[in-house]
């Protein structure tokens, strides 16, 4: 069986629920044990599949978790407003820390490195390629160029305003046409991941409401702060 059939298996049985595991950078639970154990408990909590940021977090974690891990690596380039997973060096290091699937920037802007390099180089490590995408003309050109799986991830931000809610039609037109859709980005409570899926997605990935402890707590100061009197 491969990757992609255990974990639609996997899916199938448990739901369709990643938790990307990505301290607010300089937190203090921005460390490698603390990423780990975010991961582990969600794990422990239902989660089939884990997305980790940094070769160091994804040792970490590989080393006490036993679900599928979706590796990336983010850079702030000087040349290019790509971020995550650039460059090939990259993908050879989320490799060889234990990713499973390797997620990469699938928008079409200025990049170091062209898609189909990152997606052969995905591919010789014999892994699965997920491309982050941001609308359904880059979604399909990465569908048709190969990728397993295609992120709604970059979906309002790569213009200026990035809107509150997430992008249920861009998960709806993608599944429409036959991608493996995980719907990523502003998934901020239980009703909106299960609203994903409703439209389609073949799993979602929650970050922020689940493991940016700080994000969560603003957004509980902000509603109180509105009705202190
Ligand atoms: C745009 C971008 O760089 N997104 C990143 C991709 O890895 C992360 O910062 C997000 O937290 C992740 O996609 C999960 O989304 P949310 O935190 O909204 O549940």
């Amino acid at each position: 069986m491969s990757l992609l059939e255990k974990l639609d298996a996997q899916i199938a049985k448990a739901g369709g629920l990643i938790v990307s595991c990505q301290p607010v950078p300089g937190s203090p639970l921005d460390k490698p044990d603390i990423v780990a154990a975010m991961a582990l408990a969600a794990q422990q909590a239902g989660a089939v599949a884990l997305r980790i940021e940094g070769i160091e977090n994804l040792k970490a974690t590989h080393a006490r978790v036993s679900v599928p891990i979706i590796g990336i690596l983010k850079r702030d380039l000087p040349d290019s407003p790509v971020r995550i997973t650039p460059f090939l060096e990259d993908v050879d290091a989320l490799a060889a820390a234990g990713a499973s699937i390797i997620a990469f920037d699938g928008t079409e802007r200025e990049r170091p490195v062209p898609v189909a390099e990152l997606l052969a180089r995905i591919h010789q490590h014999q892994l699965l390629a997920m491309a982050d995408c941001s609308s359904q003309e880059d979604g399909l050109k990465c569908h048709r160029m190969g990728a397993e799986i295609i992120g709604t991830t970059l979906s309002g931000y790569i213009t200026a305003q990035t809107p509150q809610e997430p992008d249920f039609d861009l998960v709806k037109v993608l599944s429409d046409k036959g991608c493996h859709v995980i719907a990523e980005g502003r998934y901020n409570s239980p009703a909106l991941a299960a609203e994903a899926m409703q439209n389609g997605a073949w799993a979602v990935t929650v970050g922020s409401a689940i493991t940016r402890l700080e994000h969560v707590c603003q957004w509980f100061r902000d509603e109180i702060v509105k009705v202190a009197k």
